[in-house]
């Protein structure tokens, strides 16, 4: 039995220059993320997705609506591939692999440098399992559960933490403060909706900030 374990990351795609070959079922939903994500995403496929033509339209993506032709990963950051043809995913990763770009190829384990995880998102927190590759089943199912523990109050902790650490100094204090918004009461109040109350809370520490420095 394997015993790797893949190693998680979160990428900043904005900006980036991504490649998606293939335009199927598979492809639609990895590039609406991917475009969501700030990529600038070019798709190359004879076959394309209502979804993704739209995005095409709309301008949020390149479209090629050919097949895949050796050379088109040179200048590209990142490749994935999701076609139903394994030589065509064999041949892109392999341009990938020789120009030292990273690939992931739906579905082909021995063709990924790297694997996706299966991925829930609510505002900015993002729930991602992986199984290493092990089973892909299980972790769409342990995904669905832990998101469903990730209610709106955290989600609020999170944006009101992003708001409070572009805004204070940071350094020890802001650090307590932060730590305190989701150990403390504030924490507590807002994951079980009372807003008014967590506020109250966060707005004496607010006040406080700075005092102990
Ligand atoms: C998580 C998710 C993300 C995504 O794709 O977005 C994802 N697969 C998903 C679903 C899924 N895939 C498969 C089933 C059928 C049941 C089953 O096999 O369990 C289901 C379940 C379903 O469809 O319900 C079949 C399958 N998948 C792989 C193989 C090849 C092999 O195992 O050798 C085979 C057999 C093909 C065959 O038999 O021919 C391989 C990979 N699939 C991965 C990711 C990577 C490892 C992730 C991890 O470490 O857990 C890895 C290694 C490479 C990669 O693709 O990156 C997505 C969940 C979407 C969601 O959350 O809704
Ligand atoms: N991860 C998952 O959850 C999952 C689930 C089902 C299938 N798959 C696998 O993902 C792969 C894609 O499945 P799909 O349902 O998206 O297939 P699909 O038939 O919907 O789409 C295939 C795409 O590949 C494109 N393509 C074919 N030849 C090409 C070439 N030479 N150059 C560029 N593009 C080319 C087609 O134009 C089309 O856009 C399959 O290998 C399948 O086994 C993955």
């Amino acid at each position: 039995m394997s015993t790797h374990v893949d190693f998680p990351v979160c990428l900043r795609l904005q900006g980036k220059r991504v490649l998606l070959v293939g335009a199927g079922n598979i492809a639609d939903e990895r590039g609406q993320q991917l475009v969501d994500a700030g990529a600038r995403l070019r798709v190359v496929a004879p076959r394309v997705s209502p979804a993704l033509r739209r995005l095409a339209d709309e301008g949020r993506l390149e479209l090629l609506e050919r097949a895949y032709t050796l050379g088109d990963v040179h200048g590209q950051q990142l490749v994935f591939v999701a076609t139903d043809d394994r030589q065509v995913s064999e041949a892109v990763a392999e341009e990938a692999r020789a120009l030292g770009v990273w690939v992931n190829a739906a579905d082909i384990p021995e063709l990924c440098d790297f694997t996706l995880p299966s991925v829930g998102r609510r505002g900015p927190i993002v729930v991602a399992v992986s199984t290493s590759g092990q089973s892909p089943s299980l972790a769409r199912q342990l995904r669905r559960r832990f998101l469903a523990q990730v209610g709106p109050g955290h989600v609020q902790i999170a944006r009101l933490s992003g708001w409070l650490r572009k805004r204070l100094p940071c350094g020890a204090e802001r650090m307590r403060l932060l730590k305190q918004l989701v150990e403390g009461e504030a924490g507590e109040l807002l994951a079980r909706g009372q807003r008014k109350a967590a506020w109250a809370r966060v707005r004496a520490a607010l006040e406080s900030f700075g005092e102990t420095t």
